[in-house]
């Protein structure tokens, strides 16, 4: 296997009595986009924090093999990150705060292909103070990603955004993704991070719960068919007694595998004579999943107690 640009061992971390880390060990490998997910206080931003060397954890965190510790930042070079809220000066211009933060060669190109990624050629050369939220905040993930680091770490990205912007985000993550950039990215938009993460890192009270791939949680969600019928009555009936499982009492939502089968459905209405009036898939969603997960887990704390 390829050495991970990440790994995390054994990390915990405590303010004063509290401890809000409990041995996070995880690895992420080149080119993945992994996203962070726990409810407030679950520990994203510490987390973060503390790969950045931000703040200091016991534990072990390696970047591309090197350590990164509170007191070794020799390896952060190759890191971007945005965490929180930008830290912008007022009174300076978007480029100028670009400029601040190019590194090495080729300053200006960087400086120039960064404004086009992020589409901030309109106000880049206006004074920050002037700048909304969301302009802000792209300008943050800008200086994040100017100098093309390979692991980016980004907080909440999607704050302030609109849709437009979003998306235009989500675009370049991927683009930059598939040249071999990593992205450990946390956000509270499940939405938008279902459309841009591959792989998730659950979180709940410091621990991972969960360490999953996208596509391997959104398979194992649960799938319903939504049917409307000439006689929904009967319909609810005749498929209870055929064994299927309805879960809602309003409409017609018959719990499905992973791939619907239809027909046998069909052939218990054609033996009652009831007629199909509409069908419709409903996929639980990673919202879903992920409050499916945090609230098993918060009944086994809760019964740990
Ligand atoms: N400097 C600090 N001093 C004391 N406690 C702290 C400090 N920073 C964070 N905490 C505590 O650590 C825990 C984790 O906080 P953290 O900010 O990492 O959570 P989070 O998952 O990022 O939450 P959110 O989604 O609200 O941003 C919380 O209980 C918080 O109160």
């Amino acid at each position: 296997m390829k050495q991970p640009i990440l790994q995390v061992q054994q990390l915990n971390k405590s303010f004063g009595s509290k401890q809000v880390l409990h041995d996070i060990s995880f690895t992420a490998q080149k080119g993945h986009i992994i996203g962070l997910v726990g409810a407030n206080g679950a520990g994203k931003t510490t987390l973060m924090k503390a790969i950045l060397g931000l703040t200091s954890a016991q534990g072990i965190i390696t970047i591309d093999g090197h350590p990164s510790s509170f007191d070794h930042h020799e390896i952060l070079k190759k890191v971007g990150a945005l965490i929180e809220y930008p830290s912008i000066y007022p009174f300076m211009t978007g480029r100028d705060h670009l400029k601040l933060f190019a590194k090495g060669a080729n300053q200006s190109q960087k400086i120039q292909s960064v404004i086009h990624d992020m589409h901030l050629t309109k106000y880049i050369d206006r004074a920050a103070k002037k700048y909304s939220l969301g302009m802000k905040q792209k300008l943050g993930i800008a200086m994040a990603i100017l100098n093309n680091p390979e692991l980016v770490i980004l907080d909440e990205p999607m704050n302030g955004l609109d849709p437009q912007a979003n998306k235009e985000l989500r675009l370049l993550i991927k683009a930059k993704s598939q040249a071999g950039t990593t992205f450990l990215i946390s956000s509270h938009i499940l939405s938008e991070l279902q459309k841009v993460a591959d792989e998730l890192l659950i979180l709940d009270h410091g621990r991972i719960i969960q360490e999953t791939t996208m596509k391997a949680l959104l398979a194992a969600s649960n799938h319903y068919l939504v049917l409307s019928t000439s006689d929904d009555v009967l319909a609810r009936k005749v498929l209870t007694n055929a064994g299927y499982q309805l879960t809602d009492n309003t409409e017609l939502k018959v719990h499905v595998g992973a791939k619907a089968n239809l027909e046998p459905i069909l052939k218990v209405f054609e033996q009652h004579d009831i007629t199909v009036l509409d069908i419709q898939h409903r996929d639980e969603n990673l919202e879903d999943s992920v409050l499916k997960l945090l609230n098993k887990d918060q009944l086994e704390v809760e019964g740990q107690k």
